[in-house]
């Protein structure tokens, strides 16, 4: 495939405002348990959103690819090696205090090897995907994991007040391919 350039996801979503924005990506990536209806979260100990209980994830390294970053991410925050994973969303998150727009890629990795252990940056933990812990999740989890439980490719973008709980915009909306975001790069 072509090279996508760096502002595919903001042509994507066709916004002027965040297409003027930089972007720094982030990867989040949930190991599921189909035949036992469940996925594995960890409680972030530390950094941004501490406290919470949340994918595995972090930003992306400039020498690899968004997958190789969730994958990374995934194996130093669990201990779990994906062999197969599938990009299924990607999230744009606007922090009122911040000026650097959050481009954060999803994954779920459908196999891998390994028993999840607790590291410095998270403590992980089985969910039943049908009953998921939104109460000690971030507040946009609840809208689009049950496009993401019901394998659906979706795109979302989130406005938050600086308080990091309140959603003052929202916008959702199912996608059947995410391709045009495979190339991402950071914008600066
Ligand atoms: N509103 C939100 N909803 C959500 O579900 N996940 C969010 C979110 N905002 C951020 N995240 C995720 C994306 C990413 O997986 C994580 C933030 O990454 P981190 O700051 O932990 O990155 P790093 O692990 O690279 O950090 P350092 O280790 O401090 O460099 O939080």
């Amino acid at each position: 495939m072509a090279d996508i350039d760096a502002r595919s996801v903001a042509r994507f979503v066709e916004d002027t405002a965040h297409a003027a924005m930089p972007h720094r990506l982030y990867t989040l990536i949930f190991p599921m348990d189909r035949p036992n209806g469940k996925v594995l979260l960890g409680m972030k100990k530390r950094g941004f959103g501490q406290g919470k209980l949340n994918g595995f994830g972090g930003k992306v390294e400039p020498s690899e690819s968004v997958e190789q970053g969730a994958i990374r991410e995934l194996a130093e925050e669990s201990g779990l090696r994906a062999t197969r994973v599938e990009n299924c969303g990607l999230l744009l998150f606007y922090f009122e205090d911040n000026p650097v727009a959050m481009e954060v890629h999803v994954f779920m990795a459908h196999e891998y090897s390994g028993k999840p252990a607790e590291t410095e940056e998270m403590r992980p933990e089985w969910f039943d995907i049908d009953n998921m812990p939104f109460s000690q999740m971030w507040a946009d989890d609840k809208c689009w994991w049950p496009l993401a439980r019901n394998g659906r490719s979706f795109v979302g973008r989130f406005w938050f007040k600086a308080d990091q709980v309140t959603i003052t915009r929202q916008a959702l909306t199912p996608v059947d391919s995410l391709d045009f975001a495979r190339n991402a790069r950071n914008i600066s």
